[in-house]
């Protein structure tokens, strides 16, 4: 017997995925991902802890240890067996987390012409049912797949919609990024652009390498091309998924729903249909002779038809609901796109959708959130963002995301090579997409949801792109000049480490009288004996060995006036946040300042 691949036999044993990597795990067993391969002792030794758990196990009937002996082809059980146990799936839908389980969505990137679309539609054609004859199936941006697995949801809003537009707007609605590279042209301008926006987003990524069926088609290519950007696939003993398509022939299409299904499963992704509703706006439109149409992907509760919504600053009722085959539905849970009619203008892409009790809740929370954009605008007037600003505040962001833009390919590794000199423990420098020519507004979406800040050298963003950016508080900054333009990162990356402070000395004081102030409280009269006070400092007050307290000079004065520092030989009354100051006491004044460093 060979090597068996670690799904292949979760599956043939009828254990969950993520079961059979915990059992893996207490062997010591070390493995990449659910596709990696075992050897046949360890599956011997899979088979026996299986069965032995089934004997321990007081409620589990003897049939489930020969179940798990049995190969999947075995035969039959007999007619008045009892049931055998249920499919991990259904048994994993846990009522110990309170939430099921809910279908993948899947969103499918890549360069043009490299075959999204074709893959999308042979997905379409050979799992989705046709709906009754005469039914005109719309397009409403997003479908759902029937696999062995289970239901998997494919969004296919043209273009990158789904991780820019949607993304831009704070929603995150697809689970796993499908990045089609085709086999005779390998990676290109969009797709490395593809692999920034999923690695941006988070989600776990799955390449389909397709049009394998063409002659010129070389996947190992792909492969080794992937490998340079960090990406080393499985078999070259990395973790990336890579399966080998063809969108024409339909090679490959069933292994993609079969990783598709395993990514899912060990992502444990869950929706409570019973909980509050929340979805986001896929795609929205004018239909000349239904109105307004909007699809919404349902991500938490239930919707129902005559529901209430609010999207953005505008709500409406649901009137009706289609599902994506184009059926009239009446209600639509967790992972379903649904195209809904009753809203009465057309929501953006990537708009959160709630729900309100009635029409008046929903009035009211338009109501907070106009005023809260108003605000927002209002504050964004007052101050322009800086740099500094879009990165977070200083000391919790310790990576500095940028976007780097240049004229050639030798200027882009030229500054890249520089720039990996420049990282240091504290800031990582993350070059999540260099490329060659002007900026465009995927760079810009792709800078405001991942907080990069985008860096051009010898080439300036169009008009067009440069009003999104300052739309988005986004800075785009161009250099003629390599230097300056690390100059630059400098400045990002010094402004990105966690100043460090340290107390600094400024001199001592004796309280010789204390002067009652009717409004200041008292004010220890005292004689500078070293160094400088200074308003603002901090204090230290000690009465013989004692520190009696510690706080902060809030005034000081010369005479009657009010003075910001006194020197050394001087006499003055300084205003302690304390009340309690006696003659005699010595006063200690120190100052926090910044250290450079290194
Ligand atoms: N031989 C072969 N041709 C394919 C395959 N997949 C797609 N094509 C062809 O490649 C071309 C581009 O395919 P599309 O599906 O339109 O590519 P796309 O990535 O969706 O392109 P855009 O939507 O323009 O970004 C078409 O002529 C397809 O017929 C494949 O697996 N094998």
């Amino acid at each position: 017997m060979s090597k068996v691949r670690i799904y292949t036999l979760a599956k043939d044993l009828g254990v969950d995925n993520n079961k059979m990597l915990e059992m893996l795990d207490g062997l010591g067993v070390s493995y990449k991902s659910v596709s990696s391969t075992i050897e046949e002792d360890t599956v011997e030794l899979i088979k026996q802890l299986l069965a032995e758990e089934a004997e321990s196990a007081p409620a589990a009937p003897a049939q489930t240890a020969d179940a798990a002996q049995a190969a999947p082809q075995a035969a039959p059980a007999p007619a008045d067996a009892p049931t055998p146990s249920p499919a991990p799936e259904a048994a994993t839908t846990a009522e110990d987390t309170g939430a099921p389980h809910r279908a993948p969505v899947v969103t499918i990137m890549g360069h043009v012409d490299h075959g999204k679309t074709s893959l999308l539609d042979y997905i379409r054609k050979t799992r989705v049912a046709a709906k009754e004859a005469g039914g005109i199936t719309q397009h409403v941006g997003a479908f759902e797949a029937q696999t062995s697995k289970g239901k998997i949801v494919f969004i296919d809003t043209p273009g990158h919609e789904a991780f820019t537009t949607i993304r831009a707007r704070g929603a995150n609605v697809a689970d796993i990024a499908i990045i089609v590279i085709a086999a005779d042209d390998s990676l290109m301008p969009q797709t490395r652009e593809a692999i920034a926006h999923a690695q941006a987003a988070k989600v776990p990524m799955i390449v389909a390498i397709n049009k394998v069926d063409l002659p010129q088609a070389d996947p190992e290519r792909v492969k080794t091309d992937l490998t340079q950007l960090n990406l080393v696939p499985e078999e070259y003993g990395g973790d990336l998924v890579v399966v080998p398509v063809s969108a024409k022939t339909g090679e490959g299409v069933e292994d993609l729903l079969e990783y598709i299904s395993l990514t899912a499963e060990l992502e444990d992704l869950r929706a409570d249909p019973k909980g509050t509703f929340s979805g986001v706006v896929i795609e929205g439109r004018v239909d000349k002779q239904a109105g307004v149409l909007a699809t919404v992907m349902v991500q938490e509760g239930t919707l129902h038809v005559g529901d209430f919504l609010v999207v953005g600053e505008g709500y409406g009722k649901i009137k009706a609901m289609t599902d994506s085959a184009g059926g009239r539905i009446k209600e639509a849970g967790p992972s379903t796109p649904v195209q809904i009619l009753g809203f009465s203008e057309v929501p953006a892409s990537g708009e959160q959708v709630q729900s309100a009790k009635n029409e008046h809740a929903a009035r009211e929370v338009i109501a907070g959130r106009a005023q809260t954009r108003r605000d927002t605008e209002a504050a964004r007037e007052r101050r322009k963002l800086t740099l500094e600003d879009m990165m977070g505040p200083l000391g919790t962001v310790r990576t500095v995301n940028l976007i780097l833009r240049a004229d050639t390919q030798g200027s882009v590794e030229a500054i890249q090579g520089i720039l990996a000199r420049k990282e240091t423990d504290d800031v990582k420098l993350n070059v999540m997409l260099a490329g060659i020519g002007a900026p465009t507004e995927g760079d810009v979406l792709l800078a405001s949801t991942a907080e990069a800040t985008i860096l051009c050298f010898s080439v300036t963003a169009p008009g067009s792109v440069t009003k999104i950016a300052d739309n988005k508080g986004i800075d785009i900054k161009s250099f003629r000049i390599i230097y300056e333009l690390i100059d630059e990162v400098d400045r990002l990356i010094k402004g990105n480490i966690e100043p460090v402070f340290e107390e600094k000395y400024l001199g001592r004081a004796e309280v010789r009288m204390v002067i009652r102030h009717p409004k200041n409280g008292n004010i220890a009269g005292s004689y500078i004996t070293d160094g400088s006070f200074k308003r603002n400092a901090k204090a230290k007050v000690t009465r013989g060995k004692q520190v009696v307290y510690e706080g902060t000079i809030v005034g000081l004065k010369r005479f009657k006036d009010d003075v910001r520092e006194v020197q050394t030989g001087y006499e003055c009354g300084i205003n302690l946040d304390w009340n309690d100051v006696m003659e005699g006491d010595i006063i200690e004044a120190s100052e926090m300042v910044e250290v450079a460093q290194a």
